[in-house]
């Protein structure tokens, strides 16, 4: 696969709604483009997931920024790749730093689907043709702006609810909402923000039937987590422990958790995130797709990635619309019915919007590679 060149792109959008977790609140993002070309004229893009501030991971926009200019570019200019499985192999030498490995390898993944005319989705091995999709909801200011929240997006026909919930908003919350909406598929997601000394609490949410609780404990856990998980009947789902497959083997072993988020980033691109698919199909651990407030670019890839047998259960990756004015992407991606069509044209199977790439570009730089 000879590259021409590589541009890096950083975009700032703002988010129609601002986003709150336990840990605060989004509403501006900046990411980064990587658009890949090799000499015939294709080029595969990708897109960086870090937040401004290292609140969810450790990783921030200027540090992937420093890893993608100052290690991981220069990495691919010193070496061939024949398949983007080499990408994370040429990149493991560099320790952690996954969602900027993720951007750079999406990238290339997209390109080689483009460079053998299929679909990214058909690169990876996925099937389906169309995706069922949840929808994640923020905390928020009132209790009636989070059921007329949930309402609207039932409406729309988001296939299952994800609520934040954080100390002092929690079972009270989720108890009202139940109340409400009796069979309503709903999850909860804590962000990391209890400990095990909240276990009798946390016994709590055995009564109100909630598809999974996810990420309830520390960031860096997988103890504590099967602790818990051997004194609650709710199926724990891992979020922020997950980095690799050997977390998700040992998550696995230690009975941490009934079910896992793939988010590529977190867990540092494509092709980790099909290892861990297959070792979860092998042992019939239920798999989802997590979001990241993506632009159109990431929603790509997870639309792609999603389509593998094991993604089970309905992801985090709603239309895009519900976050953007205007994303990057021609079409947007569109949710109806909680489906996604599932593109059929070569790579992501999206367009840049060239005007909105324009509009939101802040800054870019270009890396030639020698032919
Ligand atoms: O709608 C989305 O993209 C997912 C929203 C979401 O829950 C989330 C958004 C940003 C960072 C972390 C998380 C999370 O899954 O914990
Ligand atoms: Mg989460």
């Amino acid at each position: 696969m000879p590259l021409k060149n590589i541009i890096l792109r950083k975009l700032h959008m703002s988010l129609k709604n601002p986003f709150t977790t336990s840990f605060g609140t989004t509403q501006e993002k900046e990411i980064f483009i990587i658009e890949a070309y090799d000499s015939d004229g294709n080029c595969g893009y990708g897109e960086s997931v870090a937040f401004s501030s290292p609140w969810y991971t450790e990783e921030t926009v200027k540090t992937s920024q420093h890893m993608i200019e100052d290690f991981l570019v220069p990495i691919l200019q010193k070496n061939e790749i024949s398949h983007p499985d080499d990408v994370s192999k040429l990149f493991s030498p560099i320790k952690r730093n996954n969602m900027a490995k993720a951007a750079v390898e999406g990238a290339i993944w997209d390109l080689y689907a483009k460079r053998n005319n299929i679909t990214l989705a058909e690169a990876l091995g996925g099937e389906k043709k169309e995706i069922d999709v949840g929808i994640s909801i923020g905390i928020q200011p009132t209790m009636n702006d989070l059921l007329h929240t949930i309402d609207k997006s039932l409406n729309e026909g988001y296939k299952r609810i994800k609520l934040k919930i954080k100390p002092g908003a929690d079972m009270e919350v989720l108890r009202e909402v139940r109340a409400h909406f009796p069979s309503t598929l709903i999850m909860a997601d804590a962000n990391s923000a209890y400990t095990l000394e909240d276990i009798d609490h946390l016994k709590k949410l055995d009564d109100l039937e909630l598809m999974m609780i996810e990420q309830p404990l520390a960031h860096d856990d997988i103890v504590d987590h099967a602790k818990l998980q051997s004194q609650i009947q709710t199926p724990i789902c891992l979020d922020e422990s997950i980095h690799s497959l050997e977390d998700v083997r040992k998550a696995y072993e230690l009975g941490s958790c009934k079910i896992m988020n793939v988010k590529i980033g977190r867990v540092g691109g494509l092709t980790e995130a099909l290892r861990i698919h297959d070792y979860c199909r092998k042992h019939d651990i239920k798999v989802w797709c997590g979001g990241m407030l993506e632009a159109g670019v990431g929603r790509a890839h997870n639309i792609a990635l999603t389509t593998l047998p094991q993604f089970v259960l309905p992801g985090d990756t709603a239309g895009s619309s519900h976050y953007w004015e205007k994303d990057i992407i021609v079409p947007e991606v569109v949710a109806q019915h909680g489906v996604i069509k599932v593109p059929d044209k070569p790579g992501i199977g999206y367009e840049l919007n060239s005007d909105a790439i324009n509009e939101y570009t802040d800054w870019w730089k270009e890396f030639h590679f020698e032919s």
